[in-house]
Parts: C-alpha cells; structure tokens; sequence
C-alpha cells in the first residue's frame, strides 16, 4: 500500500476579519504536493490576506493552516523551513547588494555550502548578476521582485508562496521566472502564487481558485475552470463586469 503525500498545503475554515470586515471568510482549500497553483480574485477578494496567514504573517481568526503535513500554528518553525515567501511589501534590508542579500538569507537559515553556487545560478538566471554592486534600495521594482524570489527559493523550500510575482515585471524577465518556477515543480516543488495576469497564470498554473469577497468562487484544473473561454471569461462572468458609466465631463 502506498501513503498518499500531504498536500502542500491545506487550509480549513480560514478566517480572517479587520474590524467589521470579514476578508477571508472560512476558505477551504487544498493544494496538492507538486502543483503549479494559481490564486486569482478582483482586487480586495482577500488573496494577499489568505498568502499572509499561510506565510505565518496573519494570525487567523479561526480555521487552520497545514503546510505538507504541518500544523502552522503549532509547528511554525518546521513550517518557516519548509516555506519560501515573497509577499508584496516587505521590507529588505535595503543597503545591501544583491549578492549580499543573499548570503545575508544563506547565514540565517544556515544553509550547508552549496549556496553560493544556487546563489550564483538565481543571480545570472534572473539577470541580476548585471548590477552586483547596486544597492537594493536602488532596484527597480521589477528587480526588488526578483531578488525577493531568490530570497525566497535559495533553501530549497517545500513549498513557495508567491504574491504577485509578475506583476512589474517585464515580458523577458517574466519567462525567467517562469522557467525558475517550472524547474522547481518540476523538481517536486510546489508554487502557490497570486495574479492578476489571466494569460501567464492559464500558460503556467495546473490548477487555480478564484476568489471573491474572502470565498472560493470556483477551483479546479485551469482546464476545467476556463471550459471553452478563457479564464478571463471565467472571472469577468463571476465577478461581474465593473459598471459601465459614461464620464460626460471627458467626452
Ligand atoms: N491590515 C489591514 N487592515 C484593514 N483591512 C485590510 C488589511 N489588509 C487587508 N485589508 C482588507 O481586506 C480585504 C482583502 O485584502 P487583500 O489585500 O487580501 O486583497 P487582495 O485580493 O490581495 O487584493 P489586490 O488584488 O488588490 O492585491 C480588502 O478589503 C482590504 O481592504
């Protein structure tokens, strides 16, 4: 008999309220072990709120988080080193280098000494190996972006959770990552990240969740979730199409 692997990662009941507002409203949702999952939803459907109580940043207000197996909320060291995070809006340490930013994440999670060649490979595959000496405070948001997914990739987590990775980001760059990311699912690696950007999540994701209002609209393969239109399509029919007004002022 063979035992079915924990799912990457495994939310149940998820609930999270500011003030009178509830903005993830009891989710359920499981992500299996080596999928390329996408969190998609309007703006202020709760996708960086739900990313950020996965990440341990959030503390729930009920429901819970499992990540391959474990209890974040009980086990949130274990969890922390089976995790890689890049969640927009977190502060760097802003006048270090590139490659110092690095090996400043190398030292802390105490990585063996393979890490300057991982570290070296992240730096020429999303073409930040250009501008070693540049400080982080002078990147671009296109390259904070980048360099927050090295960060977050360098230990060989279990699982990546990334929010907005394409958003800034230019077309070239953006097949870099996506070709980082395929590499790491590819190698057993599980990605979930939100988007805005229904094309590269329908070439890239194996299965995706739309949310609205902190609730599961739909979830499925990205196959079943677009059926024969586009997952463009898909979200505009649930969502709904913002009001159409005519500005007589600008006519
Ligand atoms: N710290 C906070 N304090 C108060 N309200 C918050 C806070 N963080 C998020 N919210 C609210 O929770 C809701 C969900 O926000 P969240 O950032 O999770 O949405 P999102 O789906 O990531 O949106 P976007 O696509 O615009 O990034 C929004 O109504 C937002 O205003």
């Amino acid at each position: 008999m063979t035992i079915a692997p924990s799912p990457a990662v495994e939310l149940s009941g998820l609930t999270k309220r500011f003030g009178d507002h509830v903005a993830v409203d009891g989710l359920d949702l499981t992500i299996p072990a080596g999928t390329f999952y996408g969190l998609v939803g309007p703006n202020g459907a709760g996708k960086s709120t739900t990313l950020s109580m996965i990440a341990g940043l959030l503390t729930p207000d009920a429901g819970t988080v499992h990540v391959a197996g474990l209890d974040a909320a009980r086990d949130r060291e274990h969890v922390l080193e089976r995790l890689g995070v890049m969640m927009e809006g977190l502060s760097l340490p802003e006048r270090l280098t590139g490659p110092e930013l690095l090996e400043y994440t190398a030292r802390l999670r105490g990585l063996d000494d393979t890490w300057p060649q991982r570290a070296s490979d992240l730096l020429e595959l999303l073409e930040l190996d250009r501008t070693p000496s540049t400080l982080v405070v002078d990147y671009s948001t296109g390259m904070r972006k980048k360099i927050g997914l090295a960060m977050a990739i360098l230990h060989r987590p279990r699982v990546l959770v990334l929010d907005e990775p394409f958003e800034a980001i230019d077309p070239v760059s953006a097949r870099a990552i996506e070709d980082l990311l395929h590499q790491y699912v590819g190698g057993g690696g599980t990605v979930l990240l939100s988007s805005h950007i229904m094309d590269v999540v329908e070439r890239t994701c194996r299965r995706v969740a739309l949310i609205d209002a902190g609730r599961i609209l739909t979830e499925g393969t990205v196959d079943e979730v677009r059926g024969r239109g586009t997952l463009n399509d898909v979200f505009v029919d649930l969502v709904g199409a913002a009001p159409a007004k005519r500005l007589e002022w600008l006519a």
